[in-house]
């Protein structure tokens, strides 16, 4: 019997893995907060660890707020990169498979072609690189684990670039949003999906791998999308701009490119602007 610990279990992606699970009965799930659970707790990690016989952890806590990170680069680091650091230690320890999730804010941007994972990191904001480092941790500790880079995700769940238009354009307040990054918004039930399908499929093909919805589109491609399809387009003011001030630097381009994961996998990446609309039909936004 598999038996699955996922932290962060409160956060966006925690929630869609939770609703996934539905479909993953064979699996026995325990989902762990940051109040049951917090990572950056060594010692406690430790013997959570071996009190417990897991055979996989999905960790999707994180420090995940790109704009803040930029004055709480220490926050950022300790929970990014040091308590993955534990959580790596524990798994390895106990023979646990990790499964991790990271980011596009790892590359610099400066490619015009879609990233592969044998593409040179370069993180350009405090984020990316306290996501980096957690990385390289996890690659230094354990044997057994998945890091899936994915990009831009968005969901039903707690806050993300979907939730931000809706409230703008449901409170009547104008948009101005920028032409300056192009990426791949991800539907995280999508990802959440791709997750357990590896765990279920019992692979053994560890390593690094990009995981995104297909296709590319810039933030106000995105914005554009998600008035027009729910019809908030006509009545909203939405405006391009190429100097959107923000405190931390983002990739210019980050679309990451699927190949291993679809040819090593068998994963499937649903076309971004179908999986929205997906999310759309859904409730609680
Ligand atoms: N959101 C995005 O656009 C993208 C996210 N990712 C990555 O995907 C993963 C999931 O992101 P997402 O679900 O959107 O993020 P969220 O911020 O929604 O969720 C992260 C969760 O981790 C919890 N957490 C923070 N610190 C700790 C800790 N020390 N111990 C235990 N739990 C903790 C948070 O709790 P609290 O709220 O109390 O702080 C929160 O519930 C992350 O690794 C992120 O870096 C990658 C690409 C894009
Ligand atoms: C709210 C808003 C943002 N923007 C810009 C700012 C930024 O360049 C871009 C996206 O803004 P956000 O701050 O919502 O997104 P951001 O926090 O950069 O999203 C990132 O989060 C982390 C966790 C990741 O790992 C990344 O993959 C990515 O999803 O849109 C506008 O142009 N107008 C606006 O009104």
């Amino acid at each position: 019997m598999k038996k699955i610990l996922v932290t962060g279990a409160n956060g966006q992606l925690g929630k869609c893995i939770k609703d996934a699970a539905a479909e993953f009965s064979d699996f026995e799930f325990v989902f762990v907060s940051r109040e049951e659970l917090d990572i950056e707790n060594a010692d406690f990690l430790r013997k959570y660890f071996i009190k417990n016989n897991f055979t996989h952890c999905i960790n999707t806590a994180a420090y995940t707020n790109v704009e803040q990170a930029e004055s709480e680069e220490e926050k950022a680091f300790a929970i990014n990169a040091e308590a993955v650091k534990n959580l790596a230690s524990a798994c390895k320890a106990n023979d646990v498979v990790l499964l991790h999730v990271s980011t596009d804010y790892v590359f610099d941007g400066k490619r015009k072609s879609p990233y592969s994972e044998t593409d040179l990191t370069n993180p350009i904001n405090v984020y990316g690189a306290s996501k980096l480092k957690g990385e390289n941790y996890i690659q230094e500790i354990c044997e057994k684990f998945f890091i899936l880079r994915t990009s831009w995700l968005y969901s039903q769940y707690g806050h993300n670039f979907l939730k931000t238009i809706l409230k703008f354009a449901e409170a009547g307040k104008p948009l101005t949003i920028t032409t300056e990054q192009t990426g791949a918004p991800t539907n995280a039930n999508d990802l959440a999906e791709a997750l357990l399908q590896i765990i279920a499929q019992d692979s053994t093909k560890y390593g690094v791998y990009h995981y995104s919805n297909s296709g590319q589109t810039t933030w106000f491609g995105f914005a554009q999308a998600i008035l027009q399809h729910t019809g908030k387009l006509k009545d909203t003011n939405l405006a391009k701009t190429n100097q959107y001030r923000t405190f931390a630097a983002r990739p210019e381009y980050s679309v990451l490119d699927n190949a291993k994961a679809q040819n090593k996998l068998k994963l499937k990446h649903i076309d971004w602007q179908e999986s929205l609309q997906s999310v759309l039909k859904k409730d609680s936004h």
